[in-house]
């Protein structure tokens, strides 16, 4: 699902209007769409107020919020302007609400929601009053009573195309038809918080897009149940180079990591002297190799996909020779993390990169790939990085994009601040390495990696507002079924 400007999505718009498609039957399944995102995301019906302007975008909230009420919320609404000002469609979509709404918070317990419908793709310049009172206002309740921000479509007051402008801050951003180009930069991401899209049939996104939004919605298949005579043999072998003395935790996460993504054996392979501290640690499920050369045998043991990086930052010389020696040899694919990376670029030997290879660098990893590039805005550099090195590049940062050779980049809309914390990437690595050892093409491993770690981190919110790597383990399964589900 691509992202669009402001001015293209009016253009589709407006083909919709010349094919017999009325604006009201897009507002009626725009607001019902975002009722039923949110309703997904809290099941249990709590309290919504609806902080409307005078233009459509308000009229998406006063949709969603009949559907609120009908699922047992209590509502209220918020408006900028009195409704003699207001245009044909929120007015009637108010009258549709039938009695008077009241304009105070609503008593009762359960999440307080605050959807934002003051302005969506009609916003020009700085929020004026009487709409940027009212945005303080939801900041206010977001800061002091924990409300939850919904933004309609954009949050009020950024630019549709820049993300730029300063306005509301959402937790959730519910945009309608096709996401908005401004919910993608710095700028915009900082605003927007988890962005969700509610496709309309009626307003498709055009093709050829640079940037896509991944989801379940735009790849669908890519996570399917598997077949009923399944077994070890199809579900691919990994052979993990992770861990090292203090850094075994990395080498356990990645292997338990790739175990939970449905990997058939996970095979660790360690130098004598770490043993000890290596194989205590780790699931009974994974197998430990020791040897003299664990990366000679890493790479000649036939994986069907190797996770190269976590905690590898005390192998031995010889090791890391070894490894920059293997990855010019042919060898199976495999994810390049962390030390795996670094030792890559200390060596100048980042020109080893090639399709095979799905690399899974931070920004500080990038840089140090990278360091010509690394200034550059996010997309353009991850693009010109995969032209320069044919390989997938999952770049981490506030938002992950996935850029391979060919294919359009992909954003990906799950996660939140508080899984920034150590281990978050080894969990990543060893799903990434699941993925592609069942022979699931590199963007697509990457992109489903990141999208489920990502969406098993915001179901751990329930825990509380920091999500460690463990916490991001244990809800791996649910973030799977929520991909089949299609719902998030
Ligand atoms: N596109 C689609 O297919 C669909 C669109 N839909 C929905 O409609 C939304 C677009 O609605 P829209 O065109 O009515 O514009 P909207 O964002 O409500 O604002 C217009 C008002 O804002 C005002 N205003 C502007 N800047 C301002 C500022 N800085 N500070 C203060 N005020 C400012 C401006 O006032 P003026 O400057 O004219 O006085 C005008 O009155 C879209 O985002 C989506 O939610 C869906 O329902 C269905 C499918
Ligand atoms: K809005």
């Amino acid at each position: 699902m691509s992202f669009v400007t402001g001015a293209a999505m009016r253009s589709l718009e407006e083909a919709a209007f010349r094919r017999g498609v009325s604006a009201e039957s897009l507002m009626d399944r725009a607001g019902e769409g975002i009722a039923r995102r949110l309703l997904d995301h809290f099941p249990q019906p709590g309290r919504a107020v609806a902080y409307i302007g005078k233009g459509n975008n308000g009229g998406d909230a006063l949709v969603a919020l009949r559907y609120l009420r009908e699922a047992g919320w209590q509502i209220a609404l918020k408006a900028a302007y009195p409704e003699t000002e207001w245009g044909v469609l929120p007015r009637r979509k108010r009258r549709e609400l039938v009695e008077e709404l009241p304009n105070a918070l609503p008593e009762g317990s359960g999440p307080l929601l605050l959807l934002d419908g003051l302005l969506g793709i009609g916003a020009r310049g700085t929020l004026r009053e009487p709409l940027a009172r009212l945005a303080e206002e939801m900041a206010w309740l977001r800061d002091s009573h924990g409300a939850v921000v919904a933004a309609m479509d954009l949050p009020s007051g950024i630019d549709a195309d820049s993300g730029e402008g300063r306005g509301v801050v959402a937790d959730l951003t519910i945009t309608v038809g096709v996401a908005k180009l401004g919910l993608s930069t710095p700028a915009g991401i900082a605003s927007a918080g988890r962005i969700l899209l509610v496709p309309l049939g009626d307003l498709p996104p055009p093709e050829g897009s640079a940037l896509e939004l991944f989801g379940p919605d735009a790849f669908p298949g890519l996570l399917s149940p598997r077949p009923h005579d399944f077994h070890k043999g199809d579900s691919g072998r990994i052979g993990l180079l992770a861990g090292s003395p203090g850094m075994t935790g990395a080498a356990v996460l990645a292997a338990t990591a790739a175990l939970r993504a449905g990997a058939g054996l996970v095979t660790l392979h360690v130098e004598p002297e770490f043993l000890p501290s290596l194989a205590a640690p780790m699931p009974p499920e994974v197998m430990v190799k020791v040897s003299p050369t664990p990366v000679t045998d890493a790479f000649s043991a036939g994986h069907d996909a190797l996770v190269i990086g976590p905690g590898i930052a005390n192998m031995s010389k010889t090791g890391q020779a070894d490894l920059l020696a293997r990855l010019a040899k042919p060898h199976p694919p495999a994810v390049l993390d962390a030390d795996g990376l670094n030792f890559l670029a200390t060596a100048g030997k980042t020109a080893l990169l090639d399709s095979r290879h799905l690399i899974t660098p931070h920004p500080g990893e990038f840089r140090r790939l990278a360091p010509d590039l690394a200034e550059k805005d996010r997309l353009a550099a991850a693009v010109a990085f995969v032209t320069r090195h044919p390989c997938t590049l999952l770049l981490k940062g506030a938002r992950t994009l996935v850029a391979a050779p060919g294919e359009a980049t992909r954003f990906n809309p799950t996660g939140h601040a508080g899984m920034a914390s150590g281990g978050q990437g080894d969990v990543l690595s060893g799903v990434a390495g699941a993925f592609l050892a069942q022979g699931m093409k590199p963007c697509d491993a990457a992109s489903l990696a990141a999208w489920l770690c990502g969406r098993a981190a915001e179901r751990a919110l329930a825990k509380g507002p920091v999500t460690t790597a463990s916490d991001t383990l244990d809800e791996l399964g649910g973030a799977m079924r929520d991909w089949q589900e299609r719902r998030r």
